[in-house]
């Protein structure tokens, strides 16, 4: 299986539970691992045939600028509904940190996985889509 990824991406946002983090942005970090097959990119050297993490990254900065949600679990979901459905990422890992958040820790946040591969690694976003139970 291929990554393509994106490490400790910083953004400011409204987020948080409390009054005060209501009307103050904090700062909210994102790590992001997507699933991708690398290889077609690697064979024609051509940026139309991979994963454009600058484009992800664009994206996900203009989401969370304008977002107010109250939990990261909210947030982290909405992430990878984007990455999954508008990058056609079968698989993704995303870590959502708070820095400071709680005193005497470096951060703290979710990390979740949504998506699926195959035995041989990612597949496409269309065939990664279940149809139905089981
Ligand atoms: N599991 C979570 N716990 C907490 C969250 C959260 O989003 N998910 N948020 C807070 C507060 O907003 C906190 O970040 C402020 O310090 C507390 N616990």
């Amino acid at each position: 299986m291929d990554i393509v990824y994106i490490r400790d991406l910083k953004v400011d946002t409204i987020i948080g539970i409390y009054d005060w983090e209501r009307e103050v942005r904090q700062t909210v970090s994102l790590d992001l691992e997507m699933a991708f097959n690398i290889a077609e990119a690697a064979r024609t050297d051509n940026i139309e045939h991979t994963l454009n993490y600058k484009a992800v990254a664009k994206r996900l900065i203009a989401f969370i600028e304008g977002s107010e949600f109250l939990l990261v679990e909210t947030m982290a979901e909405k992430i990878a509904a984007i990455v999954r459905d508008e990058f056609e990422v079968p698989w993704l890992r995303l870590r959502l940190s708070k820095p400071g958040a709680v005193r005497g820790s470096r951060d703290v946040g979710v990390l979740i996985e949504r998506g699926y591969l195959s035995a041989a690694g990612a597949l496409s976003a269309a065939d990664a889509k279940p149809t139905g139970a089981g």
